[in-house]
């Protein structure tokens, strides 16, 4: 069974720096979504390269069965682990169902990381990110933070009438953000 943290929140609040640096500490695998449809759409050979570009300079999320797939795989690809940090999903509800559907008995949600931080600064910092990423302008973003806010921000509200949302206030300097992502971690992993 392997034990999973959901990471989201808006465009740009951070969630790969902070998974990053989780990784680096405390034994759990970033994967992120949105890396592995980039490098899937990269790959050489990939049935799906097109669909995952239009889908990322759209800001729209795409079908559940290739994210799901990109993820399954890369869990079952990495070695022992203390769990997966699950980054950029789920984004909608099609990728929720999707997951509950191909993970059913292979996944345990041990919590959901949420973190928030204004619009305005997470625009602010993908326009200033510099990796060259094909929706890092202002059209795309404009329609990521729209798909945010219909889709993904339901998504979290779900979780945290679940009670599975832990929130981070992410408008603040890495360090302070990651000392509280630490101390939820550790929460965490001691009621276990
Ligand atoms: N707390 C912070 N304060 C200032 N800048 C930050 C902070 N966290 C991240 N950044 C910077 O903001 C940019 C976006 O961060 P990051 O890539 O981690 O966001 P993300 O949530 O993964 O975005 P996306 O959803 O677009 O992948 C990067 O350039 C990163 O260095
Ligand atoms: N569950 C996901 C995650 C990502 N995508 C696509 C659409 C996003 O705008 C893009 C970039 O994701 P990010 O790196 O910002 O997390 O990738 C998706 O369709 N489904
Ligand atoms: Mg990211």
């Amino acid at each position: 069974m392997h034990n999973v943290v959901f990471v989201l929140g808006p465009p740009g609040s951070g969630k790969g720096t902070i998974c990053a640096k989780i990784q680096e500490n405390l034994n759990y695998v970033h994967l992120s979504a949105g890396d592995l449809l980039r490098a899937e759409r990269q790959r050489e050979g990939s049935e799906f390269g097109a669909l995952i570009e239009s889908h990322i300079r759209n800001g729209s999320i795409v079908p559940v069965e290739i994210t799901c797939s990109l993820l399954e795989n890369a869990m079952k690809a990495s070695g022992d682990a203390k769990g997966f940090l699950v980054d950029g999903f789920p984004r909608n509800e099609d990728n929720l169902q999707g997951w509950n559907k191909q993970m059913n008995g292979k996944a345990f949600i041990q919590f959901v990381l949420f973190l928030s931080c204004p619009v305005p600064i997470c625009i602010e910092r993908c326009l200033n990110r510099g990796q060259g990423r094909t929706d890092d302008n202002e059209e795309s973003l404009k329609k990521r933070v729209e798909t945010y806010n219909q889709q993904t921000f339901p998504i979290i509200e779900h979780f945290k009438k679940s009670e599975l949302a832990r929130e981070v206030k992410s408008e603040r300097p890495v360090d302070e953000v990651y000392a509280d992502v630490v101390n939820v971690f550790n929460e965490a992993n001691k009621q276990k």
